[in-house]
């Protein structure tokens, strides 16, 4: 196990010859963000852009790529066809509009339609690194009352899993992961992507789970919870041996693994990092979703999975440091996040003059 060190990381950032143009600094393609869910793929999308990537596209819903259109013309969007989209072009009589709304009745409206994949099938054999997962609502929780007679105890793994229901965008994720198994070879995979991953392992003889492998060099970044479904383990036990069970999920999944908090852990179950920067002001919705857009940045620009994902977590750290001594740990939010990382970047930089 090692401290990430400024000495180490100074040796990680990406050089960028003069002789170059956007595609030298690689093509990200962001699959991120639902109805409920549009700033994390503003904050995804954003961060690979901070830390160099030349190209980003944000493949989502309609509404998702006008939001983020609407903020930002940086990002290159792909708007991708949805089920009531499918559903309305299909539609031709007032009976078909009763029984199909009575179909999708427990359907997000935006949810992606599994023909979106066909739709990215071409910018999937062309893109160096995809990213998966942050604000793509797959999963929700039951949130069914119970019966008085069946106290369940919900710090037990198992019904944490099984709380944990299907919906939304599913059924493209599932279509999505299929065809990235194919044709993708860097995968981050975030939030409800390892949601569904977990609930996959943990379901081997579900015949309504369809399995798939995470390709050749993936990154998984899940928070304790998220790691505790990974793993079926209480997250109690996971943040008592937080570099264990890090270590464990690498191995067991064949990926890097970033097990996110305060010491994040990094590792490929061989190599074991600590890292040595952040503070408490990084406790607020969205620098995750940072995290994620900052790894795939990295990776794009032709970074080896392992040394982009402890190059992102000390610059994310760092960016959360210079935050707090400017405007204390309180007030942060992860859009402003954003705009340090090009000051971390720097201070690494000028470290190394
Ligand atoms: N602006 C946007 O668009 C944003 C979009 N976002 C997107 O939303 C999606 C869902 O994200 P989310 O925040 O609703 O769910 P999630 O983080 O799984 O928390 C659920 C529960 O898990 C637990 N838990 C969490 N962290 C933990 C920890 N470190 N250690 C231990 N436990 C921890 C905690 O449970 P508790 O401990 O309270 O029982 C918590 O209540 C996701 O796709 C994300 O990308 C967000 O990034 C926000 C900004
Ligand atoms: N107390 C803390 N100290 C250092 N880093 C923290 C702390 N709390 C959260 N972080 C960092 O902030 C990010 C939070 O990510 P995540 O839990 O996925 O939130 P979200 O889904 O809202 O984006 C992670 O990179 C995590 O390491």
């Amino acid at each position: 196990m090692d401290m990430l060190t400024l000495d180490y990381i100074k040796t990680l950032l990406p050089t960028r010859p003069d002789e170059s143009h956007k595609m030298t600094f690689g093509n990200v393609l962001n699959i991120a963000g639902s109805i409920n869910y549009r700033g994390a793929a503003y904050l995804s999308s954003m961060a690979a852009l901070r830390v160099g990537a030349g190209y980003v596209s944000l493949a989502s819903s309609s509404c998702v790529c006008n939001s983020i259109t609407a903020q930002t013309p940086n990002i290159v969007t792909i708007p991708l066809v949805t089920q009531t989209a499918l559903m309305s072009s299909a539609i031709t009589s007032t009976a078909k509009i009763i029984s199909k709304l009575d179909q999708y009745e427990h359907t997000d409206p935006e949810a992606i339609s599994v023909d979106a994949v066909k739709q990215l099938w071409v910018k999937l054999q062309q893109t160096s690194v995809v990213s998966v997962g942050s604000g793509l609502s797959l999963m929700g929780t039951d949130d069914q009352p119970r019966s008085p007679n069946e106290p369940q105890n919900d710090s037990d793994p198992q019904v944490q899993q099984d709380n944990l229901q299907l919906k939304g965008n599913f059924d493209f994720f599932c279509h999505l992961m299929k065809a990235i198994e194919t044709s993708v070879t860097k995968l981050i995979l975030d939030a409800d992507g390892i949601n569904f991953y977990a609930k996959m392992i943990q379901s081997p003889n579900d015949e309504t789970l369809p399995s798939f492998k995470l390709p050749t060099q993936s990154v998984l970044t899940p928070h304790p919870k998220e790691l505790s479904r990974l793993l079926a383990v209480d997250v109690t036990d996971i943040q008592q041996q937080r570099e264990h069970y890090a270590t464990l999920a690498a191995t067991k999944f064949g990926a890097v693994v970033v097990l996110k908090g305060h010491k994040t852990v990094i590792t490929d179950g061989q190599q074991t990092f600590i890292n040595s920067t952040g503070n408490s002001a990084l406790a607020k919705a969205g620098t995750g979703d940072v995290l994620t857009g900052m790894i795939a940045g990295f990776c794009a620009q032709g970074m080896a999975p392992l040394e982009a994902a402890c190059l992102s977590v000390y610059l994310h750290g760092l960016a959360g440091d210079l935050v707090s001594k400017q405007q204390s740990c309180y007030s942060l939010l992860a859009s402003e996040l954003l705009d340090y990382i090009p000051k971390a970047i720097q201070l690494v930089l000028q470290k190394t003059a």
